[in-house]
């Protein structure tokens, strides 16, 4: 069995996010509740130190400054210089040309160790055709081959979510089956998601494939457990019992659940 929920819980690695205003307390709370430890942080003058000491480090581009992006690359190459792995979400690419082109400058001037967005977003980001609508993105087509396109063209992990997820770094190739739709009726479970991977990251920096693996299983069976559980009721009640999965869920819970092929 795998144990890395229990990694993170006896470890509580420091995750330091610089995320978007809509999904700040949500992704606090949600990291909280994996056993994670969450630090929001922006300036200038702080982020170099905290990334640098940091388990991992999020950037989430979803309510983007150009300031924010000067301090994001800042984060970036002070975690680069200190071997702490990068996540990034890349919210929105594709909706304007600021956001693709913001997205591509970090991509350029950090090195990306786990890049996690929608299809629509990462196809932007390597010139295929996408359909970006504000935050919501799809595509047509093979996401196999659109993540292992961006996996070999930023040389990174890539996951691309939907329905059906995929991690792949270019060779190896996992698609995860688990989560609910339900998951899209709550703003900000991908950006929490972002999260998620970072927090698995920090305990799992020798294998970032197989941690994004883990923590994409893990977060869709919470998906999975919180409908069940809430299906009567409607996405305020799913919501809150979403975080009470996230909270409860084993090692063992994910090895019974997972529906993953390699
Ligand atoms: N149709 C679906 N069925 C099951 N799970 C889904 C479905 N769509 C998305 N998910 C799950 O929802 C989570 C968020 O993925 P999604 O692709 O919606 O991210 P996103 O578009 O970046 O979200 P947001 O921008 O709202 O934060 C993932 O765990 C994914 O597996
Ligand atoms: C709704 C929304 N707008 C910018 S970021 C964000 C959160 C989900 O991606
Ligand atoms: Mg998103």
């Amino acid at each position: 069995m795998i144990n890395m929920l229990e990694q993170i819980r006896e470890t509580n690695p420091l995750v330091h996010c610089m995320t978007n205003v809509v999904v700040t307390n949500f992704t606090a709370n949600g990291l909280l509740a994996l056993g994670a430890s969450p630090v929001m942080a922006y300036a200038k003058e702080e982020v170099a130190d905290l990334a640098s000491i940091a388990g991992a480090l999020l950037l989430n581009i979803g309510t983007l400054s150009s300031e924010q992006i000067d301090n994001m690359v800042l984060a970036g190459k002070a975690a680069n210089k200190a071997g702490v792995p990068v996540i990034m979400d890349p919210v929105g690419a594709g909706a304007t040309t600021f956001r693709t082109s913001m997205s591509k400058r970090i991509l350029d001037e950090v090195d990306v160790a786990i890049l996690r967005g929608n299809a629509g977003e990462i196809a932007s980001l390597v010139d295929v055709e996408a359909n970006v609508k504000g935050v919501d993105g799809s595509m047509e087509g093979d996401k196999i081959e659109l993540a292992k396109q961006a996996a070999l063209h930023f040389s990174c992990t890539v996951v691309v979510t939907g329905e059906v997820d995929v991690i792949t770094d270019g060779s190896i190739v996992h698609t995860v089956y688990n989560g609910h739709p339900w998951l899209t009726k709550v703003v900000g479970t991908g950006c929490l998601l972002g999260g998620v991977v970072a927090s698995f990251a920090a305990v799992g920096r020798e294998d970032l494939v197989n941690a994004a693996k883990e923590a994409v299983t893990y977060f869709g069976i919470a998906g999975e457990k919180a409908y069940e559980k809430t299906k009567e009721k409607g996405i305020g009640s799913f919501q809150e019992a979403f975080l009470n999965c996230l909270f409860t869920l084993t090692d063992q819970d994910v090895d019974e659940l997972r529906r993953t092929e390699a």
